[in-house]
């Protein structure tokens, strides 16, 4: 008799042990197991999935990636534009880069096969804006190299503000296409000459309105000054999805950016005879080469789904504002003349 009690007494201060060290709690030990299988599970899960995809992957290469030091030497010792600088490196590693800027790494497609392939097989997969989109605006390490220094975020910004307070295309719309009439007076006077006398014919009066249906120059001057004077140089970036993409036979990693190197494509020689001459007789040979992402060649407004909403105002804007300011630079000579002759 003297046993059992013994053990009742062993088995009672056991119990009594357990509840003080929180052992006795069948839920807590249920829901331990419960947290240790699912993590087991999404670790067999994760590494599953990283090994299709690498099976998935093989054989595609990762793109060029050019000496980090050598691009920002050039940039920040040597004071060279970055779209000049990147063009140089897109000439001799190809026309898909890396670009690693801090810890991101940049996608850059440079030709117009690239593009074309971007465009049409991969348009939704890298249809997303980086979240870091914003503070790298702010802090401008991004849009230093999105944009020349003749067309910065904030020129775009200001170019957008300029078209939502002048609802009429009056000469305070002139900001907006400085860099159109800076690449015209400085760069092409011979184009100038020609539009004016284009302006001229159209015109029967000299306070009329320019008629830009009349005048197919300048139309095809505006496509040329996009083309090769494009105020952005790069698109806004793009980011890829949470997969493995290939693009043009090399691998692309989850969430890359993407940037479309919209100066070199539009200077791309594979497709642009003569491309570094301001020639805006070649869309008089063809009329069908518009800038509204259709013809990849000529895309200073993007394009796919997230090509800029602005464009057809925006061409307009500057073909109106062209056109005016050269009526008024006419009206302001002849006025001059008359003066000096008086
Ligand atoms: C010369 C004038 C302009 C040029 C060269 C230009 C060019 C561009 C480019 C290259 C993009 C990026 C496309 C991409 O990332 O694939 C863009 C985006 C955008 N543009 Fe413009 N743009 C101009 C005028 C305007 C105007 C007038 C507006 C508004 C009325 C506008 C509104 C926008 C917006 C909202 C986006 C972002 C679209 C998105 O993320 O889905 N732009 N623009």
């Amino acid at each position: 008799m003297e046993v059992p009690q013994l053990n009742l007494h062993w088995a009672e201060a056991q119990r009594s042990n357990n509840a003080t060290l929180g052992h006795d709690r069948p839920t807590a030990s249920k829901s331990e197991h419960f947290v240790v299988e699912f993590l087991l599970s999404a670790a067999v899960f994760a590494v599953v999935n990283l090994v299709f995809q690498r099976l998935h992957m093989q054989g595609f290469r990762q793109p060029p990636r050019p000496s980090a030091w050598k691009f920002l030497f050039q940039i920040y010792v040597l004071r060279r534009n970055p779209t000049v600088v990147l063009h140089n490196l897109v000439k001799q590693h190809g026309p898909v880069i890396r670009v690693r800027l801090w810890s991101q790494d940049l996608l850059v497609l440079s030709s117009v096969a690239a593009v074309e392939e971007f465009y049409k097989l991969h348009d939704a997969e890298f249809g997303a804006r980086p979240t870091s989109m914003n503070r790298a605006t702010l802090t401008n390490s991004v849009s230093s190299l999105c944009f020349p220094p003749l067309a910065t975020y904030w020129h775009h910004l200001r170019f957008v503000l300029d078209m939502t307070t002048s609802t009429a295309f009056d000469n305070n719309s002139t900001p907006g296409i400085a860099w159109a009439l800076e690449a015209l007076i400085r760069q092409h006077p011979a184009v100038v000459e020609r539009l004016c006398d284009e302006l001229e014919q159209t015109q029967a009066d000299d306070d009329d309105e320019p008629d830009i249906a009349k005048m197919p120059y300048l139309q095809v001057v505006v496509k040329e000054l996009f083309r090769l004077h494009p105020p952005c140089a790069f698109s806004f970036p793009h980011e890829s999805s949470e997969e493995y993409h290939h693009l043009l036979g090399f691998e692309v990693a989850p969430r890359t950016q993407v940037l479309i190197n919209i100066y070199a494509l539009q200077r791309d020689p594979s497709v642009w005879a003569n491309a570094e001459d301001f020639d805006p007789t070649r869309f008089i040979a063809h009329p069908e080469v518009d800038m509204e992402g259709h013809h990849f060649q000529l895309v200073p407004f993007g394009g796919g789904i997230r090509q800029c909403p602005g464009t057809k105002l925006a061409i307009r804007y500057v073909q109106s504002g062209i056109a005016q300011y050269f009526q008024h630079a006419r009206l302001l000579e002849w006025k001059f003349m008359q003066q000096i002759s008086r």
